[in-house]
């Protein structure tokens, strides 16, 4: 298997105070890999750290084959600006700029596949609606066509199913099957543990620091969740600079 993702001691943090520490390991291509951790390990972090959104304290984020404008990558939605004046489909056609251009215009073909990206996501007939009008599952849609609609080789999605209700869960994890039955590489960031157990072979559990990661099922093991826990509740906020030697 070739690494889509190669991290190298990676650090990562936020005013020099690090979230992620000496990660490293390698994403297979083609992996279908879940993130999980307690609340503050650095898995938003760390997907921050793949798009290049944050650079490294330390160490280094490799994309192999493939530059960061080929990552699709949906946020968490508390990230979203839901006010912001914009409808359905101007939100998903966002995803075509890879073809388009950031400025260009949606030409014929592009606002077909917009278009058909919505209606993949069950959402026809909201196009017009402005995105302040949608509930949090609509919302999730929306975001999902869009990743759909940019048709990228690596797609990395935070919490995509925060307060969701279980049937557009059951569809939303049927479109990442797809993705994964295309060899795309997708990365979720996960609280839910059955699901992961259920639908990610492999799982990245972190506590700031990796905790495991390999097979889902090994990977989440009791000990190892606890440690994870036990990790996370150590963790000093008042913490320095990371000076462990790389
Ligand atoms: N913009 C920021 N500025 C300063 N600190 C930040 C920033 N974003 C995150 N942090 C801190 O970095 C640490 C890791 O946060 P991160 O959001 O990556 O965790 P997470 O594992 O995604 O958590 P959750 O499950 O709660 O979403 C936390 O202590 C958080 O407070």
């Amino acid at each position: 298997m070739t690494a889509a993702i190669k991290f190298r001691d990676l650090t990562l943090g936020y005013d020099r105070h690090p979230a992620v520490h000496h990660l490293t390991g390698e994403v297979e291509s083609g992996a279908l890999l879940a993130v999980c951790g307690p609340n503050g390990a650095g898995k938003s972090t760390l997907l921050k750290g793949i798009i290049g959104a944050l650079s490294p304290l330390g160490g280094a984020v490799r994309l192999e084959g493939c530059k960061a404008r080929d990552i699709a990558y949906l946020p968490q939605a508390a990230e979203i600006d839901r006010s912001f004046p914009i409808n359905v489909f101007d939100m998903v056609a966002v995803g075509a700029w890879r073809t388009s251009g950031l400025f260009g215009a949606i030409t014929g073909k592009a606002r077909a596949r917009t278009f058909d990206a919505i209606e993949a996501v069950g959402l026809a007939g909201f196009e017009d609606r402005h995105i302040g009008t949608l509930s949090g599952g609509q919302m999730q849609r929306v975001l999902f066509a869009r990743v759909l609609l940019q048709d990228a080789p690596i797609i990395l999605l935070d919490e995509p199913f925060n307060a969701i209700d279980q049937r557009t869960v059951g569809d939303l994890v049927d479109l990442i099957g797809r993705w994964h039955g295309e060899k795309r590489t997708v990365v979720a960031v996960l609280h839910d543990l059955d699901l992961v157990r259920k639908h990610f072979p492999q799982t990245l559990l972190m506590a700031r620091e990796q905790v495991a990661w390999g097979d889902t099922a090994h990977v989440l093991s009791a000990e190892n969740l606890l440690s994870a826990r036990n990790m996370a509740e150590a963790f000093d906020r008042e913490a320095h600079e990371c000076e462990r030697a790389a």
